[in-house]
């Protein structure tokens, strides 16, 4: 294996220890603890996955988790007030509601309804505006991580050719904006690009996000690339079970690329990781603190 391997789950570890030592602070001089609300909504097997390992993780740098697990039927103006009251409960700096939620509830009316001080995703309207004009906002989780992971290993990203692979506004639209934050030259490709292999030889950094296994092979890639890999897909395994893989043919592409990140222990750590720091930071400035250096975008 040519490329250097970006560990995503040591990273998240190191910035998991750094939340950790800015709540003890937060505690110890200002009597104020950091809390993550998460609200789930009906059963899906692999949020329950992630919503358990969020909570883990909240205690153990210091935090305050709450968790809603709300029943597949509830309907949406329940869930609405239940936005309501987490909004004004002060000991609450950040709201997750774990996407997708059942069809009978319309997202986009129930991410609005989060306070955006509040919006840990950053998926509320006002944020992912602020973000787009280049102002202070709280950013989406994963692609944050992902930043974090590229300033890590290039320092500078200035002057990078970029292309990033999806359109969605959870990964693709934000992440783009934040390349370009950084003075990359940033190109979103999607499904019906023309010539998607020789738009992606192009990059300096490839940022995959479309949710299709193994999709990214060798021959996309220019030597020497650095290679993000959002995708987490399960497939089916010779012989039987099932494993994680991303969007990119991870032993293909490690053969050409400069740098990559694995899946799993890639993206998805750092995911978890920048929603804990996310809170710390709404914490702050809800209290008119310091902003914890390093972990914001
Ligand atoms: N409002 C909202 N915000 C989210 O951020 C959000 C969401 N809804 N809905 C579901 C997706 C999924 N997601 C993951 C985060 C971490 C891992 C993760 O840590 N994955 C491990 C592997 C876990 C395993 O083995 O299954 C890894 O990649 O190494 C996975 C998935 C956040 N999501």
């Amino acid at each position: 294996m040519a490329a250097k391997l970006i560990d995503g789950k040591a990273f998240a570890a190191s910035v998991r220890e750094r939340v950790g030592e800015h709540v003890s602070r937060l505690v110890k001089e200002h009597g104020i603890q950091p809390g993550l609300a998460v609200v789930l909504v009906g059963e899906n097997p692999a949020s329950e996955v992630y919503v358990r390992s969020k909570g883990k993780a909240t205690k153990e740098a210091g935090m305050k988790s709450v968790e809603h697990k709300l029943d597949e039927k509830t309907s949406e103006a329940d869930l609405l007030s239940l936005i309501d009251e987490l909004n004004r409960d002060e000991t609450i700096h950040g709201i997750l509601v774990q996407l997708p939620v059942p069809d009978h509830i319309d997202a986009e009316k129930v991410l609005a309804a989060i306070d955006p001080a509040k919006d840990v995703d950053g998926f509320h309207i006002s944020n992912v505006g602020l973000l787009g004009t280049g102002q202070k906002s709280m950013v989406p989780c994963t692609p944050l991580g992902c930043l974090m992971m590229l300033r890590d290993h290039h320092g500078s990203l200035s002057g990078m050719e970029a292309v990033v692979i999806g359109r969605s506004n959870i990964v693709g639209k934000p992440m783009a904006q934040l390349l370009l934050k950084d003075s990359c030259t940033v190109t979103i490709a999607h499904s019906r690009t023309k010539d998607l292999p020789g738009v992606v030889r192009r990059a300096d950094i490839v940022v995959a996000a479309v949710g299709r296994p193994n999709m990214v092979t060798a021959d996309w890639i220019k030597p020497g690339t650095t290679v993000i890999d959002v995708g987490i897909n399960r497939i089916e395994k010779e012989g039987g079970g099932t494993r994680l893989v991303g969007d990119v043919d991870f032993d293909d592409v490690s053969k050409v690329a400069g740098a990559i990140t694995p899946v799993p222990g890639g993206v998805g750590p750092m995911t978890i990781a920048c929603l804990l720091a996310n809170t710390v930071t709404a914490c702050c400035r809800a209290n008119g603190l310091a902003e914890p250096e390093g972990l914001t975008a």
